[in-house]
């Protein structure tokens, strides 16, 4: 078995993406991701996914080069790679990500996303050249299905007006009557049964009133609110006040950890977070302080599927629960994040998805879920395929952009329907 990387294959697409609202702004009608192809000198191809923003691409590039001839079980060192690849200081402001909402941006954080996606296109091809499933390269899986939450959003019927958009049947949703709608919808279409509502859109009151809703429409039923930091203190213990006995946690009410452990100090609502905890360098002063009871991993971000594991063990050693973030993602990356949650012993609570949000696809066939849950395949590697047709369709769509769409923007979004709009001073409220 010849396992040296002999070809990587970048591709960026755009994805077709629904007008969900956020803090910051509103999802763009297209959003970038970036699909890696590795293959082996045995002719065997892996696949990966990951942010396709220009700041990504443009360390895709060179990590890609300097792979070739090495091997695809080389995993650890990949991280060793990514440190030669130099950043750009001007893509790292230190701040908020504010195009993704997944905490600060450094240099390193830049480089982990990428190696992330190269980490799952070597696992899988490995899997593939093993005839292994990649949960078994893991260390094999404790469960046989992931169990994942609907992701309620705010959000318009359609994209603004005049602009060139896919269209979906979801509607809007914009009041507590709406989320309930929406959220109804998700169960009947895929069964899930803990809903988390993204927040930080409307004034709080709005907000906890449409928790209240979803409360009284499917009573007993886990729900979370996730504000991205858009509270002050206060407004965050009043929020837990009010909904303390519906929530199964408050995730980001407010930004930083020294904010949330004032909050953690004075309520009895789990605090969870994919914002104050998302590098292994965050961890210390945020258990140290007992500022959140749930971190939320990404593999995306913390650096690959091994990575997540490592985060996983450590909140397990501090006694802090661990579940799953979610940004607009594919089915490569649903597969690569249903292998490794297999894996976590300590998982218990429903992982978010962004998945059903995404009509467009770049595999022979869309991941599925079965009463809320996506079932863990044994078959070589992902399990997953690729569909170059449509890789190619969604690609083209990437180079006719005229780089309006290219990078993330959430404001600039916002600004076609609202041309005042600027991002919010936080915390908001
Ligand atoms: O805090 C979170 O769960 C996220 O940031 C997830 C996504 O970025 C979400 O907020 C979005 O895409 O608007
Ligand atoms: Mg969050």
């Amino acid at each position: 078995m010849n396992l040296t990387i002999e070809s990587v294959r970048l591709t960026p697409i755009l994805v077709a993406d629904p007008p969900l609202l956020n803090t910051q702004g509103v999802h763009q009608p297209y959003t970038p991701r970036l699909i890696i192809e590795v293959e082996t000198a045995d002719g065997i191809t892996g696949i990966g996914e990951t942010y396709g923003d220009t700041k990504y691409l443009e360390l895709a590039q060179p990590f890609a080069e300097k792979l070739k001839g090495r091997q695809a079980s080389d995993l650890n060192g990949l991280f060793g790679v990514a440190d030669e690849v130099a950043v750009d200081a001007s893509r790292v402001s230190g701040q908020v990500d504010v195009g993704g909402l997944r905490g600060v941006q450094t240099a390193d954080k830049l480089r982990l996303s990428v190696v992330s996606g190269f980490e799952v296109a070597c696992l899988d091809a490995l899997g593939k050249a093993l005839g292994l499933p990649v949960h078994t390269l893991l260390g094999g899986k404790v469960r046989d299905a992931v169990e994942y939450s609907a992701y309620l959003f705010y959000r318009w019927a359609g994209h603004p007006e005049g602009v060139p958009c896919e269209k979906d049947d979801w509607g809007a949703a914009v009041d507590p009557a709406g989320v309930v709608e929406q959220a109804r919808k998700f169960k009947e279409r895929y069964g899930f049964t803990s809903f988390k509502l993204k927040g930080g859109v409307f004034a709080p009151e709005e907000e906890i009133a449409a928790v209240r809703a979803l409360a009284e429409a499917f009573p007993g039923h886990p729900l979370r609110l996730d504000p991205n930091g858009a509270w002050s203190v206060e407004t965050s213990l009043k929020v837990a006040e009010e909904l303390g006995d519906v929530l199964e946690y408050l995730e980001d009410p407010a930004l930083g950890t020294p904010a949330m452990a004032e909050v953690a100090a004075r309520t009895g609502v789990p605090l969870a977070t994919n914002m104050c905890v998302t590098t292994f360098a965050e961890i210390k002063e945020a258990f140290t302080r007992d500022a959140v009871q749930v971190v939320l991993s990404d593999h995306h971000y913390w650096g690959g599927l091994r990575n997540t594991q490592q985060l996983a063990a450590i909140c397990r050693t501090f006694g802090v629960g661990v579940s799953m973030h979610s940004n607009t993602h594919l089915g490569i990356s649903l597969a690569a994040m249903t292998h490794v949650a297999s894996t976590v012993p300590n998982l218990h609570h429903a992982c978010d998805s962004h998945y059903p949000w995404q009509s467009e696809d770049v595999l022979t066939e869309r991941m599925t879920f079965e009463s809320g849950k996506v079932a863990v395949s044994d078959l070589p590697g992902l399990g997953v395929e690729l569909d170059h047709d449509k890789l190619r369709f969604l690609h083209r769509r990437w180079l006719d952009d005229d780089g309006t769409l290219k990078d993330r923007d959430d404001a600039a979004a916002m600004r076609v329907a609202d041309p005042d709009w600027t991002t919010p001073p936080v915390p908001r409220w």
